[in-house]
């Protein structure tokens, strides 16, 4: 029997087990905690996994996360033949390349500063810096970061993106590799970080990196908590050299109660929402994964093990 065991939101685990059947011939979907018979469960789909649960599954041929990263995964907890594969389809992408643009437009146009104005009753119209003098740069150029700068591209915003290997974007200045951050990020008026979270780019929004970003940059997290060095953050803040933050993720999630980032001025922050996956369509992506491995092929989205992406 061939099983794809499915972890999370009930709702979704009936939707798949409606669904999914009819896409993958032969295939059973079950819903976490009912395991049956561990030794039929080939595939598991989860967004955490429950502890140890992959370890002991003996004919686990693939995890896939639901959702574009895999570090909440814990990789290390998964066995290294065992395939790690991301969801991504395109609503979660066109999710996540609205709240960009959104944040990048705020932050254009100067919205934390009016927020804080208005609460101030006070009415204090400030000159429009036009896109085209403003340089937009985004760190991971992978499908959400490239989605991103498409997005972004009908403003005129002056482009550039950041990535671990060399890409080549048309419109867009790329550069790559520790070697070439400072280069890259010297140039840059409003930073987006859509990076995986690797052990490469954890802590990556820190000291040295807002240092090296002209005074007053504005900076957008849509990747992970763990890229932020959140004292960083609010020491860049506090003397100006980061002029506005718009975070959408934390370390830890929720962010408890007591951070200082709830109430600063120039921080907005929401609750990881800047995008979810779309339960029907992420049932179409994981039956092309299932039949991927099943085909004996490469499913779209299965990371490299030894980079973590
Ligand atoms: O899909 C993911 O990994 C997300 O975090 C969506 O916001």
């Amino acid at each position: 029997m061939t099983t794809l065991l499915h972890c999370g939101d009930a709702a979704r685990g009936d939707l798949w087990r409606a669904v999914l059947p009819d896409l993958v011939p032969g295939l059973t979907v079950r819903h976490w905690p009912d395991l049956g018979d561990p030794s039929d469960i080939e595939y598991v789909a989860a967004w955490t996994l429950p502890p140890g649960l992959a370890a002991g599954l003996p004919n686990l041929r693939m995890v896939a996360s639901i959702g574009a990263g895999v570090d909440q995964l814990e990789l290390a907890t998964i066995p290294p033949h065992v395939a790690v594969v991301r969801l991504i389809e395109p609503d979660l992408v066109r999710g996540m390349v609205e709240y960009a643009v959104m944040a990048t437009l705020m932050l254009q146009r100067d919205m934390l500063g009016y927020r804080d104005d208005q609460q101030a009753r006070r009415w204090s119209p400030r000159r429009r810096v036009a896109a085209a003098d403003r340089r937009v740069g985004v760190m991971g150029l992978g499908a959400i970061g490239t989605a991103v700068l498409d997005g972004l591209a009908p403003f005129g915003f002056a482009l550039s993106g950041w990535s671990r290997s060399a890409k080549t974007i048309d419109g867009v200045a790329t550069w790559h590799g520790a070697d070439q951050i400072t280069a890259f990020a010297r140039d840059v008026d409003i930073l987006i970080c859509a990076l995986p979270l690797t052990d490469e780019t954890r802590g990556i929004l820190a000291k040295p990196l807002f240092d090296v970003l002209p005074a007053g940059a504005g900076v957008i997290n849509v990747g992970r908590g763990g890229h932020l060095v959140q004292d960083d953050l609010l020491a860049a803040l506090a003397t100006g050299q980061i002029g506005g933050a718009i975070l959408d993720v934390t370390t830890p999630e929720p962010l408890p109660g007591d951070s200082a980032l709830w109430h600063h001025p120039a921080v907005v922050l929401t609750p990881h929402i800047a995008s979810d996956t779309v339960p029907a369509a992420a049932a179409r992506a994981m039956a092309e994964a299932i039949l991927a491995i099943q085909r004996g092929g490469v499913p779209a989205g299965q990371i490299d093990r030894t980079i973590g992406y």
